[in-house]
């Protein structure tokens, strides 16, 4: 049991996939594994073990922003010994080639946020990174099933209505789409050596306007589900 999840010691998995949003969790517990059970219900933060081509995987919800996402990778690395995370989440677009529903494998997670100044000082730009090993077999599975995929440099935003982001510099410098949880991720990976990869789907285009519903991002979004699956079990 850790402050934040409720479960058991061993009621976690080694392999766990994180979306914000706690009903994407229980979509993806119920439509995805199987024998799937519910280990954590603190906060409505849902979180669930079960088994995909018979291997056991976890999902856990993480919540909005990088101080959630801070939390829950904490406690799964060091209170449960999880080993490989991927979180499965949505992202605006930003680079004019990507369309809605599109997937984007978050190499790097440039940020706003204070977090990676907060644990290296000012004088150090900390670079967070996806596991390459994972980034890789993501891309592979991709190309071996025809699916496109775009890999590179993501925001991680702090906040979600940001009237000061200046998205054509970003843009300009390869940016592909902002999110709000990858730089932390990866920055509690690397502090606890463990594997972590972000797989995104772009749920809305922050420069054409063009967007998906809720529903949409709590069900609909399969693709990336079954990439972070066969990424990490097959
Ligand atoms: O769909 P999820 O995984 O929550 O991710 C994105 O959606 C939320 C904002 O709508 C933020 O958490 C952002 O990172
Ligand atoms: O953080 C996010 C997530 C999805 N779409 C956005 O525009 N921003």
């Amino acid at each position: 049991m850790s402050t934040h999840i409720n479960a058991d010691s061993g009621a976690i998995a080694e392999k766990v996939l994180l979306p914000g949003d706690p009903l994407r969790a229980k979509f993806i517990a119920e439509n995805f594994l199987t024998d799937s059970v519910c280990y954590n219900t603190v906060r409505s933060a849902l979180g669930y073990t079960g088994l995909y081509h018979g291997q056991r995987v976890s999902v856990q919800a993480t919540g909005m922003g990088m101080p959630s996402m801070a939390i829950y990778a904490h406690e799964l690395i060091v209170d449960y010994q999880v080993q490989q995370l991927i979180r499965v989440g949505t992202a605006g677009g930003l680079a004019p080639q990507l369309q809605l529903r599109d997937i984007v494998l978050a190499q790097g997670a440039s940020t706003d946020s204070s977090m990676p100044q907060n644990i290296f000082g000012s004088s150090i730009n900390f670079a967070p990174l996806a596991d390459f090993e994972l980034l890789h077999k993501a891309f592979d599975v991709a190309r071996a099933q025809d699916q496109s995929v775009t890999v590179g440099n993501v925001l991680g935003q702090d906040r979600f209505y940001d009237d000061a982001a200046d998205f054509s510099k970003l843009i300009n410098y390869g940016i592909l789409a902002a999110e709000m949880e990858t730089p932390a991720l990866y920055l509690a990976a690397a502090q606890y050596q463990r594997q972590a990869l972000a797989i995104l789907t772009i749920s809305n285009h922050i420069i054409t306007g063009a967007e998906t519903s809720a529903q949409a991002r709590e069900q609909e979004f399969g693709a990336m589900v079954q990439l972070a699956l066969k990424t990490l079990c097959d």
